[in-house]
C-alpha cells in the first residue's frame, strides 16, 4: 500500500512593517490618484494648491470632499472664503499641479492657465479635465488636515478625454475608452 502522502499547508503570513509617517507615506504612493488644482476666492484673496486626496461622499445632495493641511497657506484663506472649485487636471497640466504644489509662490500660481470665476467665485481652470465648484458645507479637523466637504453647485466638462494620474510619484497620462 502506497504511503499517504500529505501537504502541509502553510499559511503565508503578509510582511506587514510598523506604521510610521514614511512607510504610510510609500504605501500610500501606491494608490494611484486623479490630480486636482483647488482653487478658491473671496473676502480672504485669491489662493489655489494640489490636491490628490479628493474624493466623492454622495450624489444627494452633490458632495465631495478635500483635504487639506492647515499648515499650507491656503488654510485660513479657504476658510475665510467657504467655497472652492475643485479642478481636475488633464494629461499635458503636470505643470500646474507642480506650479500649485508648492514650487511656484502663491502669488504667482495663476500666471499660468486661463481661468474664469465659477459661480462661486472660485477660478474655474478653462482646459480642465472636469471642474466642481462648491460650497463648503463643513470642516472636520483629523490629524495635521481639515476635511472639507463640500456641496457641489457648478460642473464644468470640457469633453477632454485624457486625464492626469498621480502613482508611485511620478505623473502619468490616462486615456479614456473612445466616447463612440
Ligand atoms: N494629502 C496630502 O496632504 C498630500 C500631500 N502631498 C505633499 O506633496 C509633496 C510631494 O509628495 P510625494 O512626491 O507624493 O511624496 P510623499 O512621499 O510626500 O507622499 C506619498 C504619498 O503619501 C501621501 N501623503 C504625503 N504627504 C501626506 C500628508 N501630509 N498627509 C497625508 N497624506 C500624505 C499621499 O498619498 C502621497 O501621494 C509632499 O510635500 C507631500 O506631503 C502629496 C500628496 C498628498
Ligand atoms: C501631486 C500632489 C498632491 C498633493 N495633494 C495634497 C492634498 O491632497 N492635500 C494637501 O493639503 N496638500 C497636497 N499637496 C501639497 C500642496 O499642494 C502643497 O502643500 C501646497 O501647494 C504648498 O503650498 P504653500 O507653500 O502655499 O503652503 C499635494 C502636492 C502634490 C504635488
Amino acid at each position: 500500500m502506497s504511503p499517504c502522502l500529505r501537504q502541509e499547508v502553510v499559511p503565508a503570513e503578509p510582511e506587514l512593517v510598523p506604521v510610521g509617517r514614511q512607510p504610510y507615506r510609500d504605501a500610500m504612493a501606491r494608490l494611484g490618484a486623479a490630480v486636482n488644482v483647488v482653487t478658491t476666492d473671496g473676502p480672504g484673496g485669491r489662493h489655489g494648491f494640489t490636491a490628490s486626496a479628493v474624493c466623492s461622499v454622495t450624489d444627494d445632495p452633490p458632495t465631495l470632499l478635500v483635504c487639506l493641511n492647515r499648515g499650507s497657506s491656503a488654510s485660513a484663506i479657504v476658510h475665510a472664503n467657504r467655497v472652492l472649485c475643485v479642478n481636475t487636471l488633464a494629461a499635458g497640466q503636470q505643470e500646474l499641479s507642480d506650479r500649485f504644489g508648492g514650487r511656484v509662490p502663491p502669488a504667482e500660481r495663476f500666471e499660468a492657465g486661463k481661468w474664469q470665476p465659477g459661480v462661486t467665485g472660485a477660478p474655474v481652470l478653462l482646459g480642465a479635465l472636469a471642474s466642481f465648484d462648491c460650497r463648503i458645507a463643513r470642516f472636520v479637523e483629523v490629524g495635521t488636515h481639515d476635511v472639507l466637504f463640500c456641496e457641489v453647485v457648478g460642473l464644468g466638462d470640457e469633453g477632454a478625454r485624457e486625464g492626469l494620474m498621480y502613482f508611485l510619484r511620478g505623473y502619468h497620462a490616462l486615456r479614456g475608452a473612445s466616447s463612440d
